[in-house]
């Protein structure tokens, strides 16, 4: 930075300290906030671009937008600010910054390139993390436009934390694309399609964007590397990546298809929330087969293509060739607009109008000897049913009803009644039924149909509700939680989450990931979060009066200790501030300090009478008093009166009237007699004298 730096910012409050890291634009210090005596990460724009409108707004919009949100999977913004800097050259300008929770740890980024690829526990773990704070974000309205491995900070403890939402817009300003804002959001190598080609994006683009960095845990290396960032992002629009599994001996295949549904080309094709994302993970990582099992990123990348190609045969019917050729882009590893294919290029090269009518006959084809091969099945299927029943008919086979159940009816019970019938019982269990485990749900055939004697009758009992209430575990050590949970018919993670709590105790579990009372199918995979033991200073105590805060506060179980002061604003008995601040964390039933408002500082008047105007002025301002003056008066003038009287009561700041009149000859001076006004000061009757003689 070419600005003197200065030692501290925001009127000495923030003590800037070693620079900690450096991005594309703006350095990071540690810094101290005195005020609250904690460590914070400060992010100060570069000077450079300090005189940039655009990046200024957006610099303050990142302030905003994330100021906002509050998820233990994100760096929390405290504060921001602008501060006055000057340059070399002498010259002064505003500096944006902003105040954000310091995180002792490495990035991501740094973690890779020093260790290569992480474990699949390690990736999991991480995906978790980065996931929750989508998941957050995205409910919030706020896409992130810019997750990679370098804004994903993990820290000393192992806690994953997201940073740098700050390309983030909010939801309903994301009709402007990257081409039309000029300001390419993401980096080439986690870039999304859309993004490559200057579409709009969404929540899901994120998504592909944490699918890149799922890849990149797992291999070492991001899906797509190139020569320039046209180059990358060409490969995301139209290539598929090598499967993961191909890089990494021994890395299951499933990971493979993971990643290529986060990655799909077409958006409709990648998981379609960042939940649903996370729990794709959750489910292979316990065991289970994930939705992506079914992925086929082949026919993704044809149907992208084809829609594409689509969309483009429509476009150059209305375009000339010269629109079709290179254009410029903004490359965003660059930071330089580059020569780059258009939109409707990048991708998938035209066919032939010949190309398409060769295909869609050949599909027309298609259709039509799968179609006969259908309809031959169908018919033979029907005659040999057909020969089957005539046959039972013709030999006159013994024929007995089949007895009706209902849903009171026992295993034993069906079994006998059959028995007694004539006939066979096959037990099924009814994996789709809410009733209790063992009620009769349904058999086949129907209650009363007639059948052959000797026959099979299907009975389906309930295997028991699919979907159960979620059990209450808030409170309880994770074990205790765990087997509650997995009694219940729940997979718990092995991993945790932890947050602040207002009320369960440090390393109790405050609640489940979907939470209690829900109910949702047995077998799903929860999540337990773990309180810190810490907590937030609640909000709106200011301006209420000192009783409700106190009680609020015990109520909440935290110590308090009041402190008096006086306020020109706040009411009398009302709280002016607290100590911490408001959102502050601190630890449960810790001490918080109620400031309460004694009102406005009250003076007493002092006496005047006597003195010269000059004098009075003087000695009410020094008790915090206006001279009022009613009938005028100067300076050499004696006080004859004031209102309010000596030693009355009055708020600081309060207005005292004085009448005067007029300074005496010495000649009436003596015979008015300056000692009549005996109450007057010796000071003010002998410097008046004085002057005068
Ligand atoms: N809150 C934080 N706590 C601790 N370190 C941080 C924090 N924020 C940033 N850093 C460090 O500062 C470095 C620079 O951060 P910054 O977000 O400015 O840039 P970047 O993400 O590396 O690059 P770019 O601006 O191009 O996205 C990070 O790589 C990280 O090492």
């Amino acid at each position: 930075m070419s600005n003197t730096m200065p030692a501290s910012l925001a009127n000495g409050r923030y003590q800037i300290g070693q620079l900690i890291g450096r991005g594309g634009m703006a350095q990071v210090y540690t810094a101290l906030d005195t005020r609250l005596g904690r460590t914070v990460a400060l992010k100060m724009m570069h000077s450079d671009l300090a005189n940039d409108d655009i990046f200024l707004s957006r610099f303050r919009r990142e302030a905003h937008s994330v100021a906002q949100m509050n998820n233990p999977n994100i760096v929390n913004i405290y504060d921001s600010g602008e501060e006055t800097m000057t340059d070399e050259a002498g010259r002064t300008e505003r500096v944006p910054y902003l105040v954000m929770e310091y995180v002792k740890g490495q990035t991501l980024r740094d973690i890779i390139k020093a260790n290569g690829p992480l474990s699949q526990r390690d990736a999991e773990q991480v995906m978790i993390g980065v996931l929750n704070a989508l998941e957050y974000s995205h409910r919030m309205g706020v896409i992130h436009r810019d997750i990679k491995p370098g804004n994903i900070m993990i820290s000393e403890q192992g806690m994953v934390k997201v940073m740098d939402f700050g390309i983030a817009r909010a939801l309903d300003d994301s009709v402007a694309t990257m081409t039309q804002s000029q300001g390419v959001v993401g980096t080439a190598q986690y870039l999304s399609p859309e993004q490559a080609r200057g579409e709009t994006v969404d929540m899901r683009s994120d998504l592909y964007s944490a699918g890149c960095v799922l890849y990149e845990m797992l291999t070492g290396k991001p899906p797509f590397t190139g020569d320039s960032a046209v180059a990358i992002a060409y490969q995301h629009v139209s290539e598929v990546a090598v499967p993961p599994s191909t890089m990494v001996p021994g890395l299951p295949k499933m990971w493979d298809q993971i990643c290529a549904k986060a990655m799909a080309k077409d958006r409709q094709n990648r998981y379609a929330t960042a939940a649903e994302f996370k729990n794709d993970i959750l489910t292979f990582m316990n065991g289970g087969v994930p939705v992506a099992a079914n992925f086929n990123p082949l026919a993704d990348l044809a149907n992208m293509k084809a829609r594409k190609q689509a969309e483009q045969t429509a476009a150059t019917q209305a375009m000339s060739p010269i629109e079709t050729a290179a254009t410029q882009a903004f490359n965003p590893v660059t930071g330089q607009f580059e020569a780059t294919m258009a939109p409707q290029a990048v991708g998938t090269q035209l066919k032939t109008r010949s190309e398409q009518a060769t295909e869609a006959k050949a599909k027309r084809k298609k259709k039509i000897i799968i179609g006969s091969v259908i309809g031959s099945l169908l018919l033979i299927a029907a005659i040999v049913g057909l020969v089957f029943f005539l046959k039972g008919v013709g030999k006159g086979i013994d024929q007995v009803v089949v007895p009706t159940f209902s849903d009171t009816t026992t295993e034993d019970r069906a079994r006998e009644k059959l028995t007694e019938a004539g006939l066979k019982m096959q037990v099924k269990q009814d994996t789709d039924s809410s009733e209790p485990e063992g009620t009769f749900t349904k058999q086949s055939p129907k209650g009363g149909s007639k059948v052959a004697k000797g026959s099979t009758v299907t009975v389906w009992f309930s295997a028991g509700p699919k979907a159960v209430k979620i059990p209450e575990v808030k409170g309880r050590s994770q074990e205790e939680a765990r087997s509650v949970l997995e009694k219940a018919g729940f997979k718990v993670t092995p991993s945790t989450q932890t947050e602040d709590s207002q009320d369960v105790p440090k390393d109790k579990v405050t609640r489940t990931d979907p939470a209690a009372g829900q109910a949702i199918d047995k077998g799903s995979t929860l999540m337990l979060y773990i309180s810190s033991g810490m907590t937030k200073v609640p909000d709106g105590l200011v301006g209420q009066p000192k009783d409700a805060v106190l009680a609020n506060l015990s109520k909440q179980g935290f110590s308090t200790q009041v402190n008096s002061e006086y306020s020109d604003t706040v009411p009398k008995d009302s709280v002016t501030r607290v100590e911490p601040g408001s959102g502050t964390a601190i630890e449960q039933r810790g001490t918080i300090v109620v400031y309460v408002s004694q009102g406005k500082e009250q003076v007493s008047v002092p006496n005047t009478t006597g003195m010269t105007l000059g004098q009075a002025r003087f000695l009410l301002s020094q008790q915090g008093l206006a001279a009022g003056l009613p009938n005028g008066g100067s300076d050499t003038d004696i006080v004859d009166h004031q209102d309010p009287v000596a030693g009355a009561k009055v708020d600081k700041g309060s207005t005292v009237n004085l009448t005067v009149k007029p300074t005496q000859t010495a000649n009436s001076g003596n015979s008015s007699g300056a000692g009549s006004n005996g109450g007057g000061t010796g000071m003010g009757n002998g410097s008046q004298q004085g002057n005068k003689n």
